[in-house]
Formats: structure tokens, sequence, C-alpha cells
């Protein structure tokens, strides 16, 4: 990717795409894929637009909105599909009200200068989405640019959404998340300490902090992840839930990583993943914790050699 463009430097002239991309799923991907190669046969420049806050932040206020990525892992995902530009434009009230006629003029023709535009048949834009795809292409022969329409046959075939995505997630779903997505589901966060116990226990677990309120953390269960950590790849069970069997009353997120010996205290990770294994459950005691712990290790490694064979 050539660089993020801040908002109001000009570009040379683009093909883009528009979208919220939560996830950038199968189908984000195949739409992104089609101004790549459009980019590659034209003198055009491939570029993104995407909104943040997410439009249901802003204007439903709504709480407790979550999104499979946070805007940091959006943008890295995006930075990685082969774009020329990525522009993340702050989504606020003051830019939901532009009419239609203003949106297109200051940001697609102007700021943007597009060319071509790469749209699914059932975009709508503009002040209260009142504008339509018909209207794109009005504008498109005011202003000069072509649009390129995605049909809803196209987009049925992908038969894939966020929501169904969000909704695989909630279920702990987490193998038809990632066949949904085309890559795994990840959660990014700094390690921080948590109550001391696991090393007694035999397995001492990296406990993630997320600092953004709006991410979506999948349903509580353990789980087999992965993780880079010093470029390194780790595979290790991680538990999502509030820890009953020790009296742990907040969620934390932790993972125990196989063949690992390393103080992760500070460390920024990025953990992937990959399959959910059980529920979490209140046990009468530690030792049936370290038990089943021993369970989940012996499930996680299996699962990990056929994915490493398949
Ligand atoms: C793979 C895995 C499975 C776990 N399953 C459970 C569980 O079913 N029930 C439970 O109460 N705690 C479970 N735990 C959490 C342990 O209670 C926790 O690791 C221990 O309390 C250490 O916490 P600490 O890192 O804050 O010291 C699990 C942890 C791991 C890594
Ligand atoms: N294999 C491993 N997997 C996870 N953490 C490990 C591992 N080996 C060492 N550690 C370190 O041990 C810490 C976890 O120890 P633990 O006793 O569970 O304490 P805490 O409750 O503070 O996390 C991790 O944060 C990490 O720094």
């Amino acid at each position: 990717m050539k660089r993020e463009i801040e908002f109001s430097k000009p570009l040379s002239k683009t093909v883009i795409t528009i979208g919220t991309f939560d996830g950038v799923h199968i189908g984000h991907r195949k739409i992104i894929k089609r101004i790549v190669e459009s980019a590659e046969n034209s003198a055009l420049e491939s570029a993104v637009l995407t909104f943040f806050p997410h439009p249901r932040m802003v204007l439903q206020k709504e709480v407790g909105i979550e999104l499979i990525n946070t805007i940091e892992e959006r943008k890295q995902i995006l930075e990685n599909t082969g774009i020329d530009h990525l522009i993340i434009h702050p989504f606020t009230r003051a830019f939901s009200r532009l009419t239609a006629q203003e949106y297109i003029e200051e940001v697609l023709v102007k700021k943007l200068q597009a060319k071509k535009v790469i749209i699914g048949y059932d975009h709508r834009f503009g002040r209260n989405r009142n504008a339509d795809i018909e209207d794109l292409k009005k504008y498109g022969e005011k202003y000069g640019f072509e649009v390129e329409e995605i049909s809803k046959q196209d987009v049925d075939e992908v038969a894939v959404s966020s929501t169904k995505i969000r909704k695989a997630l909630q279920e702990g779903d987490v193998e038809k998340a990632n066949t949904y997505l085309g890559s795994n589901f990840l959660l990014t966060g700094i390690i921080v300490k948590g109550k001391g116990l696991g090393k007694d226990l035999g397995f001492p677990t990296a406990n993630l902090k997320i600092e953004e309120a709006y991410k979506l953390i999948p349903k509580t269960g353990v789980y087999v992840v992965k993780a880079l950590i010093n470029n390194e790849e780790f595979f290790g069970m991680m538990n999502i839930g509030y820890n009953p069997t020790v009296g742990g009353s907040e969620k934390t997120i932790e993972t125990y990583f196989f063949n690992l010996d390393k103080n992760l205290y500070g460390k920024k990770l990025q953990i992937e993943m990959l399959k959910r294994i059980r529920e979490e459950k209140k046990f009468s005691g530690v030792e049936e914790l370290i038990e089943a712990m021993k369970e989940d290790q012996a499930f996680s490694e299996k699962y990990i050699h056929q994915f490493k064979t398949q």
C-alpha cells in the first residue's frame, strides 16, 4: 500500500469501493480484488473508503454495539489486500448530514478523484441514506466517473454478511466465522497481570486486555488459538470467562501457550482463534480443573496436528 491518505490530501485518479467493511469477509475481499484488478488494468489507483466510528455508534448512539474488528485490525487487514490507498473517513453527525450531491462532490469527486466506483447493488448514501445506485450512476454521468454494479446474484452467491459472522462468534462457532472471514478471527491487546494462580496450577496464562469496548468477544468457553510471539508461531488454549472454580468475578481472556516459557507482561499480542473446545465450568476444586485443562491440552494438540497437516 502506498500510504494511508490524510483525508485532505489529493490522490491521483482512483477506482474505489466504499463501505464499513467490519470483519473484511470473503464478500468484501471479492469486491476489493475487483478494484485492485481494475487498477492494474488501467492508469487508476485502487482506493477503499471506509468509515469510523461505525455509523450505528454515531447515529443511533447504540450502546453495546459490537464489531468484529477494531479499527486498527480493519486497517491492518485492508492494508494487506494489495490496495493502493485506504481512506478512513471520520463518520460524524455533520458528515452524515451531507446530501448525496454534497458527498459525491466533496468526497468522491474532489478528494478521491474517483473515475470508477465498484459497488454493491444495494449501496445507499447521503443524508438519511436517501440515494441509491441509480442516483450514483446519474452522478457518474454528471461528474465523469463510471459505476460498476455488483449484482444481487453475485452478492447472494457469497451468502456472507458481517451480521452472520457476529452471530457465529456470539455462539462460539469460530470455525464458521473463520470460513466466512476467509482468515482467522483476531483478538488484539496487551498482556496484563492476572491473579497469579496460573503458574501454581501448572498452566501459566497470559491475560489479554483489549482496550476497545466495542470489540466483539466470542462466547465464553475454551478455545484452541495461535499467535505470533517475536515472529515465532505458538499454539495455545484460551479461556474466555469468569474463572468460577477459583471464585473469579471479572471476565478474562487468558491463554496458556504450548512450548513457551517467556515473560509476556506488557507485550502486545494478536491472537487468532481457531476452534471452540468446551464451555467454561465450575469445578469442585482445582484438581478437577487441572484434569480438565490436561484434557483441553490433549484435544488441542490433536487439533493442531490436523490443522498443520491439512
Ligand atoms: C484452557 C483453559 C481452560 C480453563 N477452563 C476453566 C474452567 O472450565 N473453569 C474455570 O473456573 N476456570 C477455567 N480456566 C481458568 C483458570 O481458572 C485460570 O487459568 C486460573 O484461575 C489462573 O488465573 P490467573 O491467570 O488470573 O492467575 C481455564 C484456563 C485455561 C487456560
Ligand atoms: N506458556 C506460557 N503461556 C502463557 N504465559 C506464560 C507462559 N510461560 C510463561 N508465561 C508468563 O506467565 C504469566 C502468567 O502467569 P500466571 O501465574 O498465570 O499469572 P497471571 O495471573 O499474572 O497471568 C504470563 O503473563 C506470561 O508472562
